[in-house]
């Protein structure tokens, strides 16, 4: 009986270990079956990520290249892929170069997407690190106004650091105005066509020094970097390279910057010139440059200024600070104009100038000399080395 007994304990002990281990192996099986769902959905998510991934590379027009680990800063901006950039160019054809500049050469080309580009290749000095590259890039690409040249992207591979601007048909101020305007460049460069670019820039420098955040101070304003579009409506170029820029590159001056004003008023126009306006504009010059910065207006007060919303008649106009720099300047003979009016601009003083139209005397203490004839005048002056 007590061998049976213990037999059938056996037995129970065994059958219970063979349920046990069969609830085992139903519980690995459901463990496994959980896992295999879990794997799925998890694919299913790197998947889906993968492809929002590759969806926002497309859409954004980043292309991979050497900005790749630097997608958080690009976003805004368009990356040329080098071999697009070579080209758009025609390998960098000596016949698409429109220009050379102190940044680098400037190429005209033709984009995949049907742009038309002014290229510019930035030299050397400029190859800094990508990131900063990149960042610098970013806020460039954010100003945008109706007088600034527009940028459309850049290319970042390797040494090349190469900004793509949007290309304006009508070249810039130095190659056409200053270059013989209507007979060399085919342009006609009347009395507006050149009130409405000096309004132009001066907006486009009120834009960059006073809602631009930070403020961005050009100083580099030249002939050379004003560039116009088929309306001959002017925008500014190279806004924002000095920061691209080492602190140790002469190109842009960094104390006075800008460049003189050498014919006033240009023989060109025949004397067909509004000359209470052009009398305007020089006291508007002589304003802004100033020797003490603090008595030059800003650049909104100078839009306002040219525009007449703001009378300038009563200001009294001290001694332009760069002109001491020189030296030697000196004013040359005044030209015979048809101009029927007579305007005079008038220094009454070596510290104070006060121009006016209407009224003459000269000072010549500073080596400053000015002239007039008794009917008409142009005041031109010019810098002698
Ligand atoms: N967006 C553009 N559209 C058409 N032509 C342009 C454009 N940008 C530049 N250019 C041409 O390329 C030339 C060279 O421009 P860039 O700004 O590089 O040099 P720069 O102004 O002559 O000299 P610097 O670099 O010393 O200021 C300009 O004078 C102009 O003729």
């Amino acid at each position: 009986m007590k061998g049976e007994r213990i037999e059938s304990d056996e037995m129970r002990k065994e059958e219970r270990r063979g349920r046990t281990m069969e609830g085992d192996g139903e519980r690995v099986e459901e463990a496994k079956a959980r896992l295999i769902t879990e794997l799925q959905l998890l694919s299913q998510v790197c998947l889906t990520l993968m492809g929002c991934f590759w969806f926002s590379r497309h859409n954004s027009g980043v292309e991979p290249s050497e900005a790749d680990g630097e997608l958080s800063v690009t976003e805004k901006v368009k990356i040329y892929k080098y071999k697009e950039i070579r080209q758009a160019t025609d390998d960098f054809n000596a016949l698409n170069k429109i220009g050379e500049g102190g940044f680098g050469s400037v190429y005209k080309g033709h984009l995949k997407d049907g742009k038309v580009a002014a290229i510019k290749v930035l030299s050397a000095e400029s190859r800094q690190g990508v990131k900063e590259f990149l960042t610098e890039i970013n806020v460039i690409s954010e100003i945008q106004h109706e007088n600034l040249v527009k940028l459309y992207g850049c290319c970042v591979e390797g040494n090349h650091r190469i900004l793509v601007y949007n290309y304006l048909e009508n070249n810039s101020l130095d190659k056409t105005l200053l270059a013989g305007g209507y007979t060399r460049s085919g342009l006609q460069f009347d009395w507006s066509t050149r009130a409405n670019i000096c309004v132009g820039v001066a907006k486009g420098l009120a834009f960059l020094h006073e809602e631009v955040q930070p403020h961005i101070i050009h100083r580099d304003i030249k002939a050379s970097n004003i560039i116009l579009d088929r309306d001959l409506s002017p925008k500014i170029s190279d806004f924002g390279l000095a920061r691209l820029m080492p602190p140790n590159m002469t190109h842009v001056s960094t104390c006075v910057a800008g460049t003189i004003w050498s014919n006033l008023v240009d023989i060109a126009l025949g004397g067909v010139f509004d000359a209470e306006e052009a009398c305007r504009y020089l006291r508007i010059g002589l304003l802004c440059t100033q020797d003490s910065p603090q008595l030059r207006p800003t650049m909104s007060i100078v839009v306002k200024l040219l525009t007449e919303e703001k009378d300038i008649d009563t200001k009294k106009i001290t001694k332009p600070g760069l002109i001491s720099d020189f030296m030697d300047m000196k004013v040359r003979e005044p030209v015979e104009t048809k101009t029927e009016e007579v305007n005079r601009c008038n220094y009454t003083n070596p510290s104070s100038y006060n121009v006016s139209p209407s009224s003459r005397t000269s000072d010549n203490s500073n080596g400053y000399s000015s002239g007039a004839s008794s009917t008409n005048a142009v005041y031109s002056l010019s810098i002698t080395n």
